[in-house]
């Protein structure tokens, strides 16, 4: 197929409205516009508002990014500035998808306006490649931000129940009509994109861990599922360098003695302990503190329900911790501290991109999983051997979990496996992504519907 924009590949980029994708998306954009050969690539990341307002720098570097508004309606508690998931109240979320769903037709505009190559596109939004393929004869590649695991799971569920045989369980012209349909739930939106993806799939993994839950989902859709390696973004890139928290607690970090074990406590964007968790997580650190572990905790709330440390930790916490202890209210500098020579452990929900990270940084993570796909990344993070999961959020199970991977002798082998993945990583550099994006350009030249 000739590329419609002169001799490059122009590609429409469409994340869900989340962080923990449009950041993936954002990494595999850099790397596309960044390609030194023929053909050259085009990026036009599209997204709500206040999403694209919080990597609105990014074309100072990237001039080949353009942004591209999408704007949702705004529905009861939905105004615009909650048109993402960054702090939004779990109760909130279908309405975030109807509200997304409701932005199909300028969606459409959009598509037709642009005309690009490839879209390149989201499980969440299933109508986006119907869109493209059915009016505009655009190809489509679905990009898979979670784990290949996660996405092998159902369908090897199905298998061994026998109610799978490599039919899609949605009738293949289903298209969104909220006079007739409730809206479609995540399980539906999941196949549907599988399905929709004309003929090709990314997904941000890399066969060192994954080989085989790759080529198990490969096998169920009868689709290629290229990695794209982990996709962290390089050191240089770190966002957030201009920020006087981050000046604090690398400080902090910093003044560390280098032979003090430091163990990274975060669960991303989206994710939250209720109160009775955090209460159990703080009285384990209390314990480990008194051993002379220190720890830095990422303490985030949903919008609304925001309360200060005092108040959210157990009583006279940051009282016993003392400099042991560094409580980051809101949001902390992750990658920067992963990679921080006095990191021994990283107390994780997995979400993937935090899996990533740990991965890519050697650190050992301790996996607290909350929601989603989380309890699968876990899991893959236990059959790889780079951590361990808590059984229960209780002060005892979390202690015990933390020592041992941190300093027990039983965890050696989980300290010396994510050193592994890490120098496998090193090596391996950008073999995987520039595969990948071979296989785009020939799958966009030979592509007819
Ligand atoms: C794909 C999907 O992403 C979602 O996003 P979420 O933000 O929860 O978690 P991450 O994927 O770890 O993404 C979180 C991202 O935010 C960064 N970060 C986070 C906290 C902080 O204080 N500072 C930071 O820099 C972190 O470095 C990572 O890149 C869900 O998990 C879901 O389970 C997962 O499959």
């Amino acid at each position: 197929m000739k590329p419609r924009n002169g001799d490059g590949i122009g590609v429409l980029m469409f994340p869900w409205l989340a962080h923990g994708h449009i950041y993936p998306f954002l990494e595999l954009a850099k790397k596309l516009v960044s390609r030194q050969q023929q053909p050259s690539f085009h990026v036009y990341l599209c997204s709500s508002p206040v999403n694209l307002a919080s990597i609105s720098d990014i074309q100072l570097k990237y001039p080949a990014i353009e942004l591209v508004e999408l704007h949702l309606p705004s529905l009861p508690d939905l105004p615009p500035n909650r048109h993402t998931t960054k702090g939004l109240q779990t109760n909130l979320l279908t309405t975030l998808y109807k509200a997304l769903d409701m932005a199909s037709s300028e969606f459409a505009d959009i598509l037709a306006r642009l005309s690009p190559d490839l879209l390149i596109t989201d499980f969440f939004q299933p109508w986006a490649p119907e869109l493209a393929l059915s009016t505009l004869k655009i190809p489509t590649v679905l990009f898979m931000t979670n784990a290949a695991f996660s996405t092998a799971l159902p369908f090897t569920a199905m298998k061994n129940s026998g109610r799978f045989d490599g039919v899609f369980p949605l009738p293949s012209n289903y298209m969104f009509d909220y006079d007739t349909h409730e809206t479609p739930s995540f399980k539906d939106r999941v196949f549907w994109s599988l399905e929709r993806s004309s003929g090709m799939l990314l997904v941000k993994s890399f066969r060192e861990i994954e080989a085989e839950h790759i080529d198990r989902v490969s096998e169920f859709i009868g689709k290629d599922v290229v990695p794209v390696g982990p996709l962290v973004p390089d050191d240089s890139d770190d966002d957030d360098d201009r920020e006087e928290s981050v000046d604090k607690v690398m400080k902090w970090l910093n003044e560390k003695d280098p032979s003090t074990a430091v163990v990274y406590i975060s669960f991303g964007s989206e994710s939250y302990l209720s109160g009775a968790e955090r209460e159990e997580l703080g009285q384990a650190l209390l314990i480990l503190a008194t051993k002379g572990l220190n720890f830095i905790w990422v303490l985030r709330f949903p919008e609304g329900e925001e309360m200060g440390p005092a108040d959210a930790l157990p009583e006279g916490f940051l009282e016993a911790v003392g400099e042991r202890g560094y409580v980051a209210v809101g949001w902390a500098p992750q990658r920067r501290i992963l990679r921080h020579r006095s990191v021994a452990g990283f107390v994780s929900h997995c979400g993937w991109s935090s899996v990533t990270e740990g991965m890519k940084y050697g650190v050992p993570i301790v996996a607290m999983p909350l929601q989603n796909d989380q309890g699968t990344n876990a899991r893959l993070v236990e059959e790889v051997g780079v951590g361990m999961k808590v059984d229960r959020i209780d002060r005892g199970e979390v202690a015990r979990v933390i020592e041992q991977v941190v300093t027990g002798e039983s965890g050696n082998g989980i300290r010396v496996k994510a050193r592994q993945i890490r120098d496998c990583l090193v090596e391996n550099g950008d073999r995987e992504i520039d595969e990948a994006i071979d296989r785009l350009v020939h799958f966009c030249n030979t592509f007819s519907v």
